[in-house]
């Protein structure tokens, strides 16, 4: 790769100073803003700012060692030089870099070794330390996976078009992409490219969604005219998926406590010709208490650490701490318990999370039904990253008849 025009040299400092130093910032949407105001940028130009700005979240903790001090808002541009030297980015003798000390960096890389294996994965050292806990051994290789680049993943959607008819679309607006086996509303682009340009997804024939992420819609076993309930619904991801499972027929209600996220669920049903949902926001009891036993299926798409979702969101990692992961996993347990109650019985719900965490999985549901005693388990599938997709985990659970 290379960096050699000043203007993005800037960019990528200016956006880097925003994610690790501005509250409640994050990348994906600092990068798509900095990017939508350099629409002089061609399209190489763009790939050199996103790589750069995402590897150097991705790699912060190993770069701050081979720099040999912590990243602040005056010294970013050395991070980035930092990233210029240890992966051979060519790069040009940019003002901003005079009187940084090169050889002290260099030296360090030429040792090519660092002291642990947190620097090594470059997360926190909680954060090596909750892996290493919860997962044993293998955590290094889930780590190795995960700061490896995510592969763009669409969803077909079934109520328009399907997977081979969209793999043609897209190549008459020049994106290569493929059908992936055993996903079937998969389709994997050959190469990133910003696919919400395209007039395949301006009429709303695909969705960007992983191919972990789609497993939880086919396993909730959905089937046309039925009553299903998607208590975390935020945008409407997975919702979307199972209008189009569920052919437009029955009726899903999507609720979340941020109305925000539930006006972007109705723009994108619009687009994506999704008749049959209605959202409701929680804002108080009385919301979830109306809809007890009346769901044939319920999801609970629950709000986790993300752990299984570093590829997309590097930046995660440097915002969250283990007061949050346990805070959340309270949260969790309250969510299935309230919740649950939502199902018909007989009716089924899935649990599921983006996380890796045993703690936040299946310690959670395993805790639920000892306490729920007419529920259970009917079966579970953990999506580890080094399976090349997102890190997923879903539960599903029936309610005794
Ligand atoms: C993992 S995200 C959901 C993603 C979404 N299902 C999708 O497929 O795009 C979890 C969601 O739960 C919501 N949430 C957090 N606490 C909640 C609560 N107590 N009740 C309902 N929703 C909650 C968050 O606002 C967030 O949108």
């Amino acid at each position: 790769m290379e960096l050699i025009h000043r203007n993005l040299l800037i960019g990528i400092h200016d956006a880097l100073q925003e994610t690790f130093f501005e509250d409640r910032k994050y990348a994906d949407k600092v990068i798509e803003r900095l990017l939508k105001g350099h629409k002089q940028w061609g399209s190489e130009d763009r790939k050199v700012v996103a790589q750069t700005f995402y590897d150097i979240i991705r790699w912060k903790k190993r770069l701050e060692y081979y720099m040999g001090e912590g990243v602040k808002p005056a010294n970013i541009y050395k991070l980035i030089l930092t990233y210029c030297l240890w992966t051979k980015t060519h790069y040009k003798k940019f003002e901003e870099f005079d009187g940084i000390k090169n050889a002290e960096i260099l030296n360090k890389l030429k040792k090519n070794n660092v002291p642990t294996k947190a620097i090594e994965h470059s997360i926190p050292d909680w954060l090596a330390e909750t892996f290493e806990r919860e997962l044993g051994p293998s955590w290094e290789r889930e780590m190795v996976a995960l700061n490896e680049q995510a592969p763009t993943i669409l969803r077909v959607n079934t109520l328009k078009t399907t997977a081979k008819e969209l793999v043609s679309d897209l190549r008459d607006e020049n994106v290569e992409s493929f059908l992936i086996p055993n996903y079937p509303d998969a389709v994997q682009l050959e190469q990133k490219k910003n696919v919400f340009l395209t007039t395949a997804f301006k009429d709303g024939l695909f969705e960007v969604q992983d191919a972990s992420s789609q497993k939880i819609g086919e396993l909730l076993d959905v089937e046309e005219g039925m009553r299903v309930v998607d208590v975390c619904a935020g945008a409407g991801g997975k919702t979307l998926h199972l209008a189009a499972l569920m052919k437009n027929k029955g009726q899903i209600i999507a609720l979340d406590i941020y109305a925000w996220k539930l006006a972007e669920l109705k723009r994108r049903a619009k687009r994506a010709g999704a008749h049959n949902i209605e959202t409701r926001l929680i804002d108080d009891n009385k919301v979830i208490k109306r809809l007890h036993g009346t769901a044939d299926r319920l999801l609970i798409d629950s709000p986790c650490s993300g752990l299984g979702v570093l590829k997309r969101n590097p930046d995660s990692k440097w915002k969250i701490d283990q007061e949050f992961i346990d805070r959340i996993r309270k949260e969790q347990q309250q969510i299935l318990q309230d919740y649950a109650k939502i199902l018909k019985k007989g009716g089924k719900m899935m649990y599921a999370t983006c996380s890796i965490l045993p703690s936040e999985n299946n310690e959670q549901v395993e805790t639920f039904l000892k306490n729920n005693e007419e529920y259970t388990l009917i079966k579970e599938e953990k999506i580890m990253p080094s399976s090349g997709f997102d890190g997923f985990y879903m539960a599903l659970i029936q309610r005794k008849a």
